[in-house]
């Protein structure tokens, strides 16, 4: 295996795929920690395990990401990536530092570089700060999320004290990177053990992944990886030849929309699709005293009659604000997640064979409430956002993972319009 990933929530594992398949590899995508019975990974192809541990506790997060490691490396993983948030998305204790310094230590890799930047979606870093869109990160609607608000736009900064003891974190800047791969290469060579990189635009990444080719472990997200099966096929490592293999054939039938993201976009794509499927909108406090407005007699009258439905539990920062008051912060997030995968189930068990899911932690907690182990990547509905195909007790379904602020306005009607 050229490239083992390890991604740390599950629309970041399907946005990493599909860049990937776009990189021209074959890629097989695991949701959770393969077990023996696992289908040995392919000799050139890249592996990408779905965790879901963004923000669980940093001891917890390492201990999953170095099972996921151990696998890697026993099915032969030449490079391995971490793949976290193109908004670095973490909480003030990790955990991407904690997960990077881990997997450093187990590999006796002594540098690795951070590059998050995904241009195409509008995630640039310049001089260490992110820019989301035009916007500095902290002033950005990612400084209200549910989970992991971000509050700080420069990342030396962010991810200094997530690798206590008084790491050295470095950047490779815009004016270096421009230089081209020679100039990064001593860059590197001169650098900390951490090193944050700037890149603005897809030259950037393509300049940073020849001049890392050689490195055992890299972190970033997606826009980065696409980049690195062209350094090593220029580097003679992957065969020119090799190819991501035909798409996945999906399955039509019923579909359901789930959203549990928060974010700007979702917001404005919940709205866009209430104007023209029926919605239940979940309420985190009511939730918590059993009460789902009847979510399941919704489901069935709609996904039962092959109508489409949406479930939301996305609602405005005021509105997660007054909930996470009453009943902190992870047992209202907990509360929708499990909402949510329920709604999942019920579709399912109505026929339901197409779910479209808004939301890292929400991906994850419905993927694993369907009982999928692994995806097949098909089409992108929008950059980072494939209908995947899977399989669960029931037979072949199609999920679509979309991160919190991915996509158009118009992204849930399209989605369908594409998969239908
Ligand atoms: N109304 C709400 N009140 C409180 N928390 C909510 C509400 N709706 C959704 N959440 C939680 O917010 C979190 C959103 O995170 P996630 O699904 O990863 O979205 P994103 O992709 O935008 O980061 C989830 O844990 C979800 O359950
Ligand atoms: O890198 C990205 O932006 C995405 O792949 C990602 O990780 C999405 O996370 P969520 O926004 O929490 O869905």
């Amino acid at each position: 295996m050229i490239l083992g990933c390890i991604a740390d929530d599950f629309t970041g594992a399907t946005d990493l795929a599909a860049l990937l398949v776009r990189a021209q590899v074959p890629v097989s995508l695991r949701i959770g920690l393969p077990d023996a019975a696992a289908p040995a990974p392919a000799a050139n192809g890249v592996e990408v395990i779905a965790l879901k541990i963004r923000s669980i506790p940093p001891d917890q997060a390492v201990a999953q990401a170095l099972a996921a490691l151990d696998w890697l490396q026993a099915a032969g993983a030449r490079h391995v990536y971490w793949k976290y948030c193109s908004t670095f998305d973490s909480t003030a204790r990790g955990n991407i530092g904690p997960v990077a310094r881990a997997l450093m230590d187990r590999m006796g890799a002594g540098r690795t570089l951070y590059v998050p930047s995904f241009p195409e979606n509008g995630r640039r870093v310049f001089m260490g700060n992110m820019f989301v869109h035009r916007q500095p990160l902290a002033e950005s609607p990612m400084k209200d999320h549910p989970l992991n608000p971000m509050t700080d736009s420069d990342l030396c900064r962010v991810l200094r004290p997530q690798l206590g003891d008084g790491a050295a974190v470095g950047l490779i800047d815009w004016p270096t990177i421009r230089r081209g791969a020679e100039a990064i290469l001593q860059a590197i060579g001169s650098g900390p053990a951490h090193l944050i990189c700037d890149a603005i635009d897809d030259a950037d990444l393509a300049a940073l992944a020849q001049a890392a080719r050689d490195m055992r472990l890299l972190t970033g997200g997606s826009a980065f990886a696409r980049h690195l099966p062209d350094a090593w096929r220029a580097a003679g490592r992957l065969d020119p030849a090799s190819a991501a293999g035909a798409p996945p054939k999906m399955p039509k039938g019923p579909a359901i929309v789930l959203s549990g993201s928060c974010s700007a976009m979702t917001r404005r794509q919940v709205a866009n699709f209430a104007a023209q499927a029926p919605v239940l909108k979940l309420d985190a406090l009511r939730l918590a005293s059993g009460d789902d407005g009847g979510m399941a007699e919704c489901i069935a009258a709609q996904i039962g009659a092959g109508r489409t439905c949406m479930i939301q539990g996305t609602a405005e920062p005021a509105e997660v604000a007054a909930a996470q008051a009453a009943l902190g912060v992870e047992k209202a997030g907990e509360l929708v997640e499990l909402a949510l995968a329920r709604a999942a189930r019920i579709a399912r068990n109505h026929g339901a064979t197409r779910f479209v899911v808004a939301g890292g932690e929400t991906s994850g907690a419905i993927t694993n409430a369907l009982g999928i182990t692994a995806l097949r990547v098909g089409a992108e509905i929008a950059p980072g956002v494939p209908w995947c195909a899977g399989q669960d007790a029931g037979g072949p379904l199609a999920v679509a993972l979309k991160s919190g602020n991915f996509g158009d306005e118009d992204f849930f009607a399209r989605a369908l319009e594409q998969a239908g």
